[in-house]
């Protein structure tokens, strides 16, 4: 049986009553159904009364990627501009879900607004617009870009740490990667290792030092690029086989008591 791997929904409010709604992107459902090579089952943004029922049942958790951004109250940052997207109940539930998948060992994949997420759950802090500080590239993209290839496309490189997971599906340690983000780490939380920067120094990359399976994080978008892009795709690959280790391991029958 494939592993069922947990993916993070938004909060976001459509249809013509604009009510809300739980939703998260069709390209998660879909490199879920692809390289990672499992059972997608999108988790709502329920609160953290869910995570004890849900995280038993899950061989793997995706954090995705959001146009919302973590509230600063959850790292002791300064308000949002005016109307900066916010999302308190995904903040609600992804922060204490991702500490516990850590502790129990559950394979985790943070991308983009996940990888922040990650970041802010285990202490560290973010900048809000990088854009805005002193020698910092723009990792936006407009969110008017109608053309998904340029809003996708590559957009600056990523030096990985030598001998890292990246550098090692790689072959070398220099990547071009997507970027779609305003945000970005500023205190790296103690438990977490960069393994990624771009060129101004924003740190694309992490790997949660004392995991005891496969947890890490990027800023970009791999699963924007995996039929063309063999890191993007090694990453899901390996993603992938750490949640069927973790949902063989699952389905092993319990030791008598
Ligand atoms: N809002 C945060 C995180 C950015 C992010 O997850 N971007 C993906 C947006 C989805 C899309 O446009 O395809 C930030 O701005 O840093």
């Amino acid at each position: 049986m494939k592993p069922l791997i947990g993916i993070s929904c938004c909060v976001k409010a459509f249809g013509i009553f604009a009510t809300p709604n739980h939703a998260a992107s069709d390209s998660y459902v879909r490199v879920t159904l692809g390289p990672v090579g499992g059972i997608p089952v999108l988790l709502p943004a329920a609160g953290e009364a869910l995570v004890p029922e849900i995280l038993p049942r899950l061989d793997g958790l995706i954090l995705t990627g959001s146009r919302s951004n973590v509230c600063p109250d959850f790292y002791e940052g300064p308000p949002h501009a005016e109307g900066t997207p916010e999302d308190i109940a995904r903040d609600s539930t992804t922060l204490p879900l991702i500490r516990a998948a850590i502790a129990a060992g559950l394979p985790v994949l943070a991308i983009c607004r996940g990888f922040q997420e990650l970041n802010v759950a285990l202490g560290g802090s973010l900048d809000q617009r990088i854009q805005d500080l002193p020698g910092r590239l723009d990792h936006s993209t407009p969110s008017d870009q109608k053309y998904g290839p340029i809003r996708t496309a590559k957009a600056h490189g990523v030096r990985l740490a030598p001998g890292s997971l990246l550098a090692t599906i790689a072959g070398h340690c220099e990547v071009p990667v997507n970027s779609l983000h305003n945000q970005g780490i500023a205190r790296l939380a103690p438990r977490l290792v960069a393994e990624g920067w771009a060129p101004d120094g924003t740190i694309e990359a992490v790997r949660v030092r004392d995991a005891s399976g496969f947890a890490y994080g990027v800023q970009w978008h791999p699963e924007y690029d995996w039929e063309t892009d063999a890191v993007s795709r090694g990453l899901l690959e390996n993603f992938g086989r750490a949640a069927e280790a973790w949902a063989a391991r699952r389905r092993l029958p319990q030791a008598a008591e």
